[in-house]
């Protein structure tokens, strides 16, 4: 088995993702706010592409909680923003989640055709990383970036799930650019390696420093998101 890691959402091929097990990281905060909504009780995540699409989907169904930002900030007439810690309460549970970020969803949509689309981020590492191990396919680290550029925190995020799947089976094939993802993640406190990133600075000045807490906190939660046709869905507990 081989991990590969892209760097941004545009450098995803879809010959690239072709019959592998893709694994869509925004650790700020898109994949934070996935697998913390699905850990909570949400029924599934629907990732659109537009605000547009979104009231589309309300308009169908009044009962999904429309999500996401745009420049960080929750979209005018949206219910929730993009923080993780909005969607802790209960509110979520049972119910579907429509979202629509800068990069995630983005990601995630493009990624769609891959043969498993999980979504990972610090808090379930270990539990994607399990999920990966059980799939035994070749698997596509996919970071969403920021605007299209690389980004320090999905690198990170990247890094730590190899770090995981190689902890349990030391065996498996890095290429480099996943063995410097692990490296670089190894090399200290994720908070510490991020604290300096753009990305963690643009959400500072937005007042959003408990997110960057928040989203550093490995292996909090045992969910495995998987892109299913009913939307992202939380079918493992580990
Ligand atoms: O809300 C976020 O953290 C970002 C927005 S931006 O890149 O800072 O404008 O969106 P995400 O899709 O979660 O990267
Ligand atoms: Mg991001």
């Amino acid at each position: 088995m081989l991990l590969d890691v892209v760097l941004t959402t545009s450098a995803l091929t879809s010959q690239a993702i072709s019959g592998k097990t893709l694994v869509a990281i925004d650790i700020l905060r898109a994949s934070s706010t996935i697998v913390t909504a699905l850990a909570n009780g949400c029924r599934a995540v629907i990732p659109v592409l537009t605000p547009e699409e979104a009231f589309e989907l309300k308009k169908r169904d009044p009962d999904v909680i429309l999500g996401g930002e745009r420049k960080g900030l929750r979209i005018p007439g949206f219910d929730k923003g993009n923080s993780p810690l909005e969607y802790m309460s209960s509110d979520i549970v049972g119910r579907r989640l429509v979202l629509t970020t800068t990069n995630g969803t983005r990601l995630i949509r493009k990624g769609q055709e891959a043969d498993t689309l999980l979504v990972g981020s610090l808090l379930n590492a270990q539990a994607v990383a399990r999920e990966v191990l059980k799939l035994k396919r070749d698997t596509l680290l996919a970071c969403a970036g920021t605007l299209d550029r690389f980004s320090l925190d999905d690198f990170v995020g990247a890094g730590s799930i190899v770090r995981e799947i190689v902890r349990f089976s030391p065996d498996v094939s890095l290429s480099d650019i996943a063995l410097a993802a692990m490296k670089v993640s190894a090399s200290g406190d994720p908070v510490l390696s991020l604290k300096e990133s753009f990305h963690v600075r643009k959400l500072m000045e937005l007042g959003f420093a408990q997110d960057l807490d928040y989203c550093s906190r490995l292996n909090l939660y045992g969910v495995v998101p998987r892109l299913t046709e009913k939307g992202i869905e939380c079918l493992e507990k580990v």
